[in-house]
């Protein structure tokens, strides 16, 4: 049965769809079935694994609003056992649409079920945002990874999050965990990348893993290639990272 992992921080920019994408892929590397969930409007899941938004047919809005089913909604990518159902920017509106639905809430849960003995993990890509979107994901999911970036500010918001994620754990998801909590972005130059580092151990402790992302040029170039990193230059810094990370999250 797959382990759905939601990835989440409602702050923007912190490397949750690098980290979803190459997370993907270096599972699917391998050996794993992996299955990529975009619930982020901006799409860059979808395009990051190369899938050209303009010819989606059926994306994770027909599957939260018009009740296609998850399985008509999924594209095969480039990397053979990485799949991914899309987002476009008409899952902008969901958001509002999901309000007055019933059990808005599970949408996201229930249209996965039929899904979860066909892959090893889903992955969940989150918007920037803790509203009905991330709650579906964090619903769906077994467990939730957070991405921190190494800069100033790391910790704030995460109080909002960590709460959104008991009061799902309360009212929802019972057995919602923290998959664990990764470094992204880091500068080693800097002592602020290392005063972040010791901050977030304090707070999240044997929750964070070993593997820390550093900033990596080609990580940032990937995208714009559709390509995820281990496809777009599997020789570099970035590749070896998320390779390291998918075998910490799969040990
Ligand atoms: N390790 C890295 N090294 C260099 N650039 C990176 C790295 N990780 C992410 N980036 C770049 O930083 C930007 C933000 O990353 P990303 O899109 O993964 O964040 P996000 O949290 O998904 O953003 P949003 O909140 O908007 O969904 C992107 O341009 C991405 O290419």
């Amino acid at each position: 049965m797959a382990r759905i992992i939601a990835v989440a921080n409602q702050k923007g920019g912190v490397g949750k769809t690098t980290t979803a994408v190459n997370l993907g892929a270096c599972l699917a590397a391998l050996g794993k079935r992996a299955l990529l969930i975009d619930i982020d409007p901006q799409g860059n899941t979808t395009s990051g694994v190369g899938v050209n938004k303009a010819d989606v047919e059926n994306c994770i809005y027909d599957v939260l609003i018009n009740d296609v089913s998850a399985q008509e909604a999924i594209r095969s990518t480039e990397i053979e056992s990485l799949h991914i159902i899309p987002a476009t920017i008409q899952l902008a509106g969901a958001e509002i649409e999901l309000v007055p639905t019933i059990s808005r809430e599970v949408r996201l849960r229930k249209a996965l079920q039929p899904l979860k003995s066909k892959y090893d993990y889903i992955i969940i890509d989150c918007p920037p945002s803790l509203g009905l979107l991330t709650i579906n994901a964090l619903t769906a999911a077994d467990s939730v990874l957070i991405p921190i970036q190494c800069e100033y500010y790391a910790l704030e918001g995460l109080s909002q999050l960590l709460n959104t994620i008991r009061l799902v754990q309360k009212h929802l998801n019972t057995k919602l965990e923290i998959e664990g909590v990764v470094l992204t972005m880091l500068d080693a130059r800097t002592n602020l990348g290392i005063q972040v580092i010791e901050d977030v151990k304090k707070y999240f402790r044997e929750k964070v893993y070993q593997t820390i992302i550093p900033r990596n040029v080609r990580l940032s170039e990937a995208p714009s290639h559709g390509q995820p990193i281990i496809s777009y230059d599997p020789r570099s810094r970035g590749a070896e990272v998320y390779m390291d990370l998918a075998k910490e999250v799969a040990g």
